[in-house]
């Protein structure tokens, strides 16, 4: 599998003319930069404006790079990168394999047997006609990040992905989604107010004030 980088390049955030943070910071494939400090310091317009979503209260300067290409105010669908969120976001009008075929790349050649492996990669065989209402949360957070990896992401966000987990969840959690993260050479951002989080992520922290 192809490892990519992430590259921020003196990305600089505005907020009414006011400087809100400055950061240059290079990942290598499967490398996760955790990212923490106060409320509002900006750590989630930091990741809106990787995903190419800033909003338009900001200014920005700076570059964003993934593997060659300027995805600078590239919106994350186009760009590849992957999101994962507090709040595992499946679709209610879809059974838990349906949430995970929508994740899957356009035009995949054996899209059943692909969803079937997934599920049985989470743990969750036999699941798939469930809908996901009626999946613990440890569940609905496993078939998330499933998604997320069907999409074939080349970077991923993680916004406080462990937060609304509870504690005995959470470790086994963390390692399931840094294993396949780093397995599969994708430098990850992750937000968190945790230091349990940065810890099991192995990687540089950087705090913003
Ligand atoms: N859409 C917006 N328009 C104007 N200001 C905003 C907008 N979104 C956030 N802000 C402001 O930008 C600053 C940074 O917010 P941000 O949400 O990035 O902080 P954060 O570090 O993620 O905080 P938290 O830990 O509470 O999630 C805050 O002062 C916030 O009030």
């Amino acid at each position: 599998m192809k490892a990519h980088e992430l590259h921020l390049q003196q990305v600089r955030l505005c907020l009414q003319d006011k400087l809100l943070l400055a950061l240059d910071a290079s990942l290598a494939g499967g490398e996760v930069l955790t990212i923490m400090g106060p409320s509002g310091s900006g750590k989630s317009t930091l990741l809106a404006h990787v995903a190419g979503f800033l909003p338009p209260a900001f200014r920005a300067s700076g570059k964003v790079m993934l593997d060659d290409e300027d995805i600078t105010s590239v919106s994350a669908e186009r760009s590849g990168v992957g999101l994962l969120f507090q709040d595992p976001l499946l679709f209610p009008h879809l059974s838990v394999a349906g949430n995970l075929r929508f994740g899957l790349v356009p035009g995949h050649p054996k899209p059943q047997m692909r969803v079937e492996q997934a599920l049985a990669e989470i743990g969750l065989s036999g699941f798939g006609s469930r809908d996901p209402e009626t999946l613990s949360g440890g569940q609905r957070a496993r078939v998330s990040l499933m998604r997320l990896l069907l999409s074939e992401p080349r970077a991923v966000l993680l916004d406080e992905p462990f937060s609304k987990l509870d504690r005995s969840l959470r470790a086994e959690m963390r390692q399931l989604v840094f294993e396949h993260l780093t397995s599969r050479g994708l430098p990850t951002i992750l937000v968190t107010h945790d230091h349990e989080d940065a810890e099991a992520a192995r990687g540089r922290v950087i705090e913003l004030f």
